[in-house]
């Protein structure tokens, strides 16, 4: 809801390239905030209510930590400590987001403190994570973001379209970067095109000023080495919530990463206690915690009767990243694949080549118009298939472009069902001219590759 009017704001912005007369005048913030908050806040009041409805559920709002096998207490809003325990015992307690020990940031205003399932909007604040951002009071007028993974790449995008002046530094060479190495590269291009990157660059310390917050960077890209924001983002990644759980109370183990360690059936360590979601993930997206949260519905059902149970399928979980422009990605980089020693072929085809290529006008991008940046590096988007040629199979999909999160779902389906590459693009019917087409051009390329 934050980033599709960002896409909006940029397609209007660059309506010239089309020869239509379009002009984008940045965001209306409370307009755009209280639209989410308008949809989202009574959903999740309704959500409380339907729970608290049931018949079968009893609600105990409030944070909760295990004191023994299958039993926890929960401290509720009240201060009133109950114990709950149970013959089964579903832990889905999530993760939250990390915050480096940046010297100074103790000195600087932080935001509100919400108890967990209450989120209230924070006041105006020098520092926020992505719990908080999204309520700010007003859009600020440059805003640092640490950490240019998902969710400082989509808030950094958000921001900048709605008329922030972003700087975003991370220390790694590019944003990014766990995808595709090529991948990454280009997006990073694409970023410095839209707001001031800084990568291989670290904060050391901030102060705050009478006008702001500043920056002290150090590294590849820390130019002066100062930056004044007025307000700063971290977005340097996430951790698990069990370290809150008193889990070793619990019989429950966790890995090196904090993450608690689940069986296929989502089993933890402790008899009768299950795991789902990014506190039992190395892969913590929605789309995987609601499929662990199936798997665990299914086996509860069955937890005396194993030869009954399912196992959760962590191969191949999909992904995409909602900046400018969109990534998706399932299954081995090319990195990875090569590291495996997968014997690969490769099949890449561009948004430029294609009908609807034509029509985005995808293949002037650039300042010079010409598909590359300033350095002259390329700025094609593009579809890259990997394929392992002792078995004809796909073994990653890695795109970058407009609608990318839509385009990799049949690509998904080629991986996750095993299918063989050979006669796959020409075993049905491709609409022309949708973008789709990038798709089969992509996997005859692919083919071609296979057979070469
Ligand atoms: C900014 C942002 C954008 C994202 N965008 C995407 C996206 O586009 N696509 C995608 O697939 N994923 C996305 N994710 C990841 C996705 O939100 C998570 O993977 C997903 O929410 C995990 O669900 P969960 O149920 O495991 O945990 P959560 O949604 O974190 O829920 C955990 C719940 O447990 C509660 N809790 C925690 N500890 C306790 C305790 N001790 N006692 C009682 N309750 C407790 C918390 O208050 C919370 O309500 C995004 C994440 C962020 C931060
Ligand atoms: N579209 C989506 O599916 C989506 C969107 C948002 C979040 N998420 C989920 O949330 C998780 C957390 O996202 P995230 O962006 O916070 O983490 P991330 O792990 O994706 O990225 C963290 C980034 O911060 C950088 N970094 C780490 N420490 C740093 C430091 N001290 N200084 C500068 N840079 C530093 C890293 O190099 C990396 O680029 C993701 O892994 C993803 O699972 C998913």
């Amino acid at each position: 809801m934050f980033a599709h009017p960002a896409t909006v704001l940029d397609e209007a912005a660059d309506g010239g390239r089309l020869g239509i007369r379009t002009s984008a005048d940045g965001a209306d913030w409370p307009a755009v905030r209280d639209r989410v908050f308008g949809r989202i806040d009574p959903d999740v009041e309704d959500a409380a209510e339907f729970r608290e409805g049931q018949d079968h559920v009893t609600v105990y709002a409030g944070e909760a930590a295990f004191t023994g096998p299958r039993t926890l207490s929960v401290e509720l809003e009240s201060g009133e400590v109950v114990e709950v325990s149970g013959d089964q015992v579903v832990i889905a307690a999530g993760s939250r987001p990390l915050v480096p020990p940046i010297e100074g940031l103790d000195t600087l205003r932080a935001p509100a403190a919400a108890p967990p399932m209450q989120p209230d909007a924070p006041g105006e604040a020098d520092w926020y994570t992505s719990d908080d951002v999204m309520r700010m009071p007003a859009l600020p007028r440059r805003l640092g973001v640490l950490g240019g993974g998902y969710v400082g790449v989509e808030l950094a995008h958000v921001f900048a379209a709605y008329g922030s002046q972003v700087t975003q530094v991370d220390v790694a060479d590019t944003l990014v970067s766990n995808q595709d190495a090529e991948v990454a590269t280009m997006f990073t291009r694409f970023a410095r095109q839209q707001w001031d990157v800084r990568t291989g660059t670290s904060l050391e310390r901030v102060e705050r000023t009478p006008t702001g917050v500043l920056m002290h960077l150090s590294g590849e890209q820390a130019g002066s080495g100062t930056v004044e924001v007025d307000a700063l983002l971290l977005a340097v990644g996430r951790r698990p919530n069990g370290d809150r759980l008193d889990l070793d109370r619990g019989g429950v183990e966790v890995d090196d990463d904090g993450v608690v360690v689940v069986d296929e059936h989502q089993r933890t360590t402790a008899d009768g206690v299950w795991a789902l979601g990014d506190v039992s993930s190395h892969t913590p997206l929605k789309h995987a915690a609601n499929h662990d949260a199936r798997v665990v519905k299914h086996n509860l059902h069955h937890a005396d009767d194993p030869s009954q149970m399912v196992a959760a399928d962590h191969d191949n979980v999909p992904s995409a990243v909602f900046s400018s422009p969109q990534v998706a990605s399932v299954g081995l980089t090319e990195e990875q694949a090569r590291e495996q020693g997968v014997d690969l072929a490769v099949g890449r085809h561009t948004y430029a080549e294609i009908a609807y290529g034509w029509a985005m006008e995808d293949d002037h991008l650039g300042p010079a118009g010409d598909g590359t940046d300033a350095e002259g590096a390329d700025l094609e988007h593009f579809v890259k298939l990997l394929g392992d040629r002792a078995t004809g199979r796909l073994v990653g999909a890695h795109l970058i472009g407009p609608q990318a999160s839509v385009l990799v779902q049949p690509l998904i389906m080629a991986i996750s069902h095993g299918v063989e590459v050979r006669g796959l693009a020409r075993s049905m019917y491709w609409i022309h001219p949708a973008l789709t087409e990038v798709v089969e051009n992509a996997l005859l390329k692919l083919e071609a590759d296979l057979d070469a």
